[in-house]
C-alpha cells in the first residue's frame, strides 16, 4: 500500500522560476536515466527473473482462459437469468434516474481501469522489489506499512526475581527451634526465649542467617571481602517479617564501640514506626544500643535532641538505630546538622512497595547523599558511592550500605525495584512466579502483569452479596446476631467510616470506635490499645490500619466497601490470621462488583472466596430500629456540621 509521496531536496530556493524549472527537468531526466540503468542492470544480473516473469504471464493467460471457459460453461438458464436481472435493474433504475445505467456501465469500466493501474504500478517495481520512480514525478513511492497483529508478550523477569529462595508459607508446620538456626549469639537467644519465642517462623529462619552472613567479618566487609548483597523479602502478612530484621541488626551492632546511626528503618506511617520501634527496644534491652524514633509524634526539636547532642565543638550521636517515617526523616536530613548518616550500615525499607510509591519525596536520594557526604571526618572509614567493581574500587575497604526490603506484596516490577539501586539483590519469597507468561495482547497490558501474592494459611475468605441499603444491617447482623467480636471493618473513605461509626453507635448494642485521620495521633494510639484489649468490639477504619498493624486477637476482618486494588485487599485481610492463627475475612459485594472482584482475587493467587448468603428474613427484625436510626443519624450529622461551622 503506497502511503507517502516523498519529495526530494532540489537545492536552495531560487527566485528565478525559469532556472528552477529547467533544473527540475534536468534532475528528473537524470533520475529517470538512473532508474532505467538500474532496471537493466538488475535484469541482466538475474536472468532467471525473466523466466519467472514469462512463466507468470503464462499463468495469467491460463487463468484468463480458465475464467473465460468457466463463464462459457455456466448453464444457459442462469445466463439468461443474469441478463434478465440486469435488464430489470436497468429498467427500474432508468425509471428513477436516467444516469444510473451509465454509472453501472462506468463502474465496470472503472474496475477495468483500476486493474490496469494496478498492473502498471506492479510493473513499476524493479526486480529487487524496490519501487521505481513514478512515471509522473520520477520520485519513489514508499509503502508496505500493513496492519500487524500484536504478538503475545512474554514477561521475562531477572534471574533473582524469577528464582527466589523459597520460604515455606505454612507457619505451623515449619517452626524451627531458635537454637538450630546458625549464627545467633547466646545473648539474643536468651532474649528471644524471655519474650516467649522458642521457634522461628520460616521467614525468620531463612532471612536472619542471610543477614548475619553479611556481617560475619564485621561491619566493614561481607563474606570474602565483598560488599554484601541486598536482601528483599516477600512473605505473607503476619509471617513475622519484623523479627527477621530486628534480630540480626541488634546482633550485628551490639559489639559497636562508638554510638553512631548504623541502622535506619523506614516505614510509611507513624503507627507502624511506633510498632517497630517497640520491637527494637525490646531486643535492644540489656545492650548499649540506643533506639530512637523520628515519626512526627513529637516536636522536631524534641526529636532533634534525642538524635544528637553537642559535646564541646563536636556533635555526638545519641542513636544507633533510627526508626522513621520518610517525611520526618527528610526534615532531619535537611534541617538537623547533628543528624549524620555517614556511618549507616543497614537501610531497612519495610512495606517496601508502598515506600517505593512514596519515592516522589526523594527520601532515598537524600539518604544516599547523606551517607556518602563529602568532606566528612570519617577518614578511616571514608566512603564513596559505589560504582562498578574493579580492583581499584575495592581498595581501600569502606563500610558497605546494605539494603533490606520487606513486604507482603513486594512488587515484581523490575523497573520499580531498580529505583532502589539494589546491589546484587537476593530475594526470599513464598511466591514462586518464575517467568510468568502474560496472556495480554497489547504492550500496555503486558507492562502491568497480574502479580501473585500469598495469603496466610489460616485465612478463610468469604463474600456476602448485598445491596447498598442492606450493608449497615449486615454488619449489625454479624455483631448482634452472630456474636462476632474483635471485628476490624474497612471502608474506602474517612467520611464513610465516620457515618458508619455514628450509625452503629446510634443503633446501640455494640462497642464501636472509628480509626482514621479524623483522630489525632494520641487518639489513634489509644483506640488501637482499647481494641487490642478487647474494650472495643467493632473498629471501623480507613486503610490507615490496613498495613502492617499487628493487633493481637483480630478474629474477623470485614471489607464493608470492597477494596479497589488487590494489594489493599491482601493487607486488609492480613490483619487477621496472623502468626499461624486462623481468621475470617468477609467482603460485602454489590451485584456490579462481584465478577471483577472475584476475578481480581483469584488472579492474585487466593485459594478461593466462598459465597455466604444472609437471607433478608434474618435482617427483618432489625429493620424498624434501623429506620429510626437513619433519622437520628441525619440529625446528628446536621448537628455536627453546624458545630463545625460555628467553630470556623
Ligand atoms: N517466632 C515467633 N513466634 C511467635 N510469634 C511470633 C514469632 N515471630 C513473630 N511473631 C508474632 O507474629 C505477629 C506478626 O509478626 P509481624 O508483625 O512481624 O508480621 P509481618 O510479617 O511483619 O506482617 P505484616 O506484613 O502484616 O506487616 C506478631 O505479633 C509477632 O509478635
Amino acid at each position: 500500500m503506497s502511503l507517502f509521496l516523498m519529495n526530494r531536496y532540489l537545492g536552495d530556493e531560487d527566485d528565478d522560476n525559469t532556472g528552477k524549472e529547467s533544473r527540475s527537468k534536468a534532475l528528473l531526466q537524470k533520475l529517470q536515466k538512473q532508474a532505467k540503468e538500474r532496471e537493466q542492470q538488475a535484469l541482466s544480473n538475474r536472468p532467471h527473473d525473466k523466466a519467472e516473469k514469462a512463466e507468470e504471464n503464462d499463468t495469467d493467460e491460463k487463468e484468463v482462459n480458465r475464467k473465460r471457459k468457466t463463464t462459457e460453461d455456466v448453464p444457459i438458464q442462469s445466463k439468461e437469468k443474469k441478463s434478465k436481472k440486469k435488464a430489470s435493474l436497468l429498467k427500474t433504475a432508468s425509471a428513477h434516474d436516467k444516469e444510473i445505467p451509465c454509472e453501472f456501465e462506468s463502474s465496470t469500466d472503472e474496475k477495468q481501469q483500476n486493474r490496469e493501474e494496478k498492473k502498471e504500478s506492479e510493473a513499476c517495481s524493479d526486480a529487487s522489489g524496490e519501487p521505481k520512480g513514478s512515471s509522473q514525478t520520477g520520485f519513489p513511492i514508499l509503502g508496505g506499512f500493513e496492519k500487524k497483529t500484536v504478538q503475545k508478550v512474554h514477561r521475562v523477569l531477572p534471574q533473582w526475581l524469577a528464582q527466589p529462595d523459597v520460604i515455606q508459607k505454612d507457619i505451623k508446620r515449619n517452626l524451627i527451634p531458635i537454637s538450630s538456626v546458625p549464627g545467633i549469639c547466646p545473648k539474643i537467644l536468651k532474649r528471644l526465649e524471655k519474650n516467649g519465642i522458642d521457634n522461628f517462623f520460616p521467614v525468620q529462619a531463612e532471612v536472619i542467617p542471610a543477614v548475619l552472613d553479611g556481617v560475619c567479618h564485621g561491619l566493614l566487609m561481607g563474606r570474602g571481602g565483598y560488599r554484601p548483597r541486598d536482601i528483599c523479602v516477600s512473605a505473607p502478612t503476619g509471617s513475622g517479617k519484623t523479627l527477621a530484621f530486628v534480630v540480626p541488626i541488634i546482633q550485628a551492632l551490639s559489639e559497636r564501640v562508638i554510638c553512631q546511626v548504623r541502622a535506619l528503618v523506614l516505614l510509611p506511617t507513624k503507627e507502624l514506626a511506633q510498632q517497630v520501634y517497640k520491637v527494637f527496644c525490646t531486643y535492644a534491652e540489656g545492650t548499649s544500643l540506643k533506639v530512637v524514633i523520628v515519626a512526627g509524634q513529637k516536636s522536631f526539636a524534641t526529636e532533634q535532641a534525642s538524635l544528637s547532642e553537642d559535646r564541646g565543638r563536636r556533635s555526638c550521636s545519641l542513636a544507633d538505630i533510627v526508626v522513621a517515617t520518610p517525611g520526618r526523616l527528610v526534615d532531619h536530613i535537611n534541617k538537623n546538622d547533628g543528624f549524620s548518616l555517614q556511618h549507616l550500615r543497614f537501610l531497612v525499607i519495610d512495606e517496601a512497595d508502598r515506600m517505593i510509591d512514596s519515592m516522589h519525596q526523594s527520601w532515598l536520594k537524600l539518604v544516599t547523599q547523606a551517607v556518602y557526604k563529602k568532606g566528612s571526618d570519617v577518614s578511616i572509614f571514608g566512603r564513596r558511592e559505589p560504582g562498578p567493581i574493579t580492583a581499584a574500587s575495592l581498595l581501600p575497604a569502606q563500610m558497605p550500605l546494605q539494603k533490606l526490603l520487606f513486604s507482603a506484596t513486594l512488587t515484581q516490577n523490575p523497573e520499580k525495584l531498580q529505583q532502589l539501586g539494589l546491589h546484587q539483590p537476593r530475594l526470599f519469597s513464598s511466591v514462586h512466579s518464575g517467568t510468568s507468561v502474560h496472556s495480554g495482547t497489547s504492550t500496555q497490558e503486558a507492562s502491568q502483569p497480574m502479580e501473585k501474592f500469598n495469603f496466610p494459611e489460616g485465612l478463610t475468605e468469604y463474600y456476602i452479596p448485598c445491596t447498598l441499603s442492606k450493608k449497615p444491617l449486615l454488619i449489625l447482623h454479624l455483631l448482634l446476631r452472630l456474636k462476632f467480636s474483635t471485628v476490624l471493618c474497612f471502608t474506602n473513605s474517612r467520611e464513610a467510616a465516620h457515618r458508619l461509626f455514628m450509625l452503629v453507635k446510634l443503633f446501640g448494642g455494640v462497642q464501636v470506635a472509628e480509626f482514621s485521620s479524623r483522630l489525632s495521633p494520641s487518639e489513634r494510639k489509644k483506640t488501637l490499645k482499647d481494641f487490642e484489649q478487647e474494650k472495643i468490639q467493632l473498629l471501623i477504619s480507613t486503610d490507615a490500619a490496613s498495613r502492617g498493624i499487628d493487633i493481637q486477637g483480630v478474629k474477623c476482618v470485614v471489607n464493608y466497601d470492597a477494596p479497589q486494588f488487590i494489594r489493599t485487599y491482601v493487607h486488609r485481610v492480613g490483619r487477621t490470621a496472623r502468626a499461624g492463627k486462623s481468621g475470617m475475612a468477609f467482603t460485602f459485594l454489590l451485584g456490579v462488583q462481584e465478577k471483577n472482584f472475584l476475578q481480581m482475587v483469584r488472579d492474585a493467587g487466593s485459594s478461593g472466596v466462598q459465597k455466604q448468603i444472609i437471607q433478608s428474613e434474618s435482617l427483618r427484625s432489625m429493620e424498624a430500629r434501623y429506620e429510626e436510626t437513619l433519622v437520628e443519624l441525619g440529625n446528628a450529622i446536621k448537628d455536627e456540621k453546624s458545630k463545625k461551622h460555628m467553630a470556623l
